[in-house]
């Protein structure tokens, strides 16, 4: 069995979970790996000098467990998926896509961890503009809720900084515009990977 490896990150709210869910409902054999389940306890995320939590770095996140969890997956994808009591599936007609598995690994900081990114086959960076961010983020409801004045005080200039970061040591990025319908990010994104698939099988 052959393998892919797929990177949906980009802006926070920008859209990353609807697509990588999308994609895993409708690839077989696909398992997604998210950052945001890798977040720090909040009593070990620093603070800055205006009592901020430093939530928008790599710092707060555990990088080495969620790399462990992707290298189990690489090991052997079979064995971690039935370690999760997920079975391989294979449609009734044989598709391409059956013989391939994929791990979608999305989120936020996902290409500014070196290590995590060296491993993608395929890159995608979904980006939104500055208003439509701050709205979809201030009614989202996090653990811990962001404070007053966080967005601007912290989440922006973060996404700006991991961006310029990111762009000096990352090639072949795909940008997505998040302002797209679902369906639509989806069929483009969705298109393409089933090409990735059958660039895979091809390589025989
Ligand atoms: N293409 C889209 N068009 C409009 N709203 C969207 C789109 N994608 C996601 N949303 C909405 O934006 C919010 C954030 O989406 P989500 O996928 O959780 O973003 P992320 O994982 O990047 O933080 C949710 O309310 C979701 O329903
Ligand atoms: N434990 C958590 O899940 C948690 C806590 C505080 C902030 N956040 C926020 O999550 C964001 C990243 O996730 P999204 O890209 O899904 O928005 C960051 O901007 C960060 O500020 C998450």
């Amino acid at each position: 069995m052959k393998s892919l490896i797929i990177g949906i990150g980009g802006i926070t709210n920008g859209g990353k979970s609807t697509l990588a869910k999308s994609l895993h409902e409708h690839i077989p054999n696909s398992y997604i790996v998210a950052q945001d389940t890798f977040f720090k306890d909040d009593s070990v995320v620093a603070v800055d000098s205006n009592g901020f939590k430093q939530y928008d770095v790599l710092d707060a996140l555990h990088m080495d467990r969620m790399m462990s969890e992707v290298r189990a997956w690489q090991k052997d994808p079979a064995s971690f998926l039935a370690s999760r009591g997920l079975k391989p599936q294979f449609s009734r007609i044989p598709k391409a896509e059956d013989k391939v598995y994929v791990l979608i690994i999305e989120g936020f900081l996902i290409f500014n961890y070196r290590p995590l990114n060296e491993l993608m086959d395929k890159r995608y960076f979904l980006v939104i503009p500055y208003e439509l961010c701050k709205k979809r983020r201030c009614s989202r409801v996090y653990t811990p809720p962001d404070p007053p004045g966080y967005f601007d005080g912290h989440v922006w200039p973060m996404f700006l900084k991991n961006r310029k970061e990111m762009e000096e040591t990352v090639t072949d990025l795909v940008y997505l515009d998040g302002m797209k319908c679902s369906e639509d990010l989806f069929s483009a994104v969705y298109e393409e990977v089933l090409l990735e698939i059958q660039k895979q099988l091809d390589a025989d």
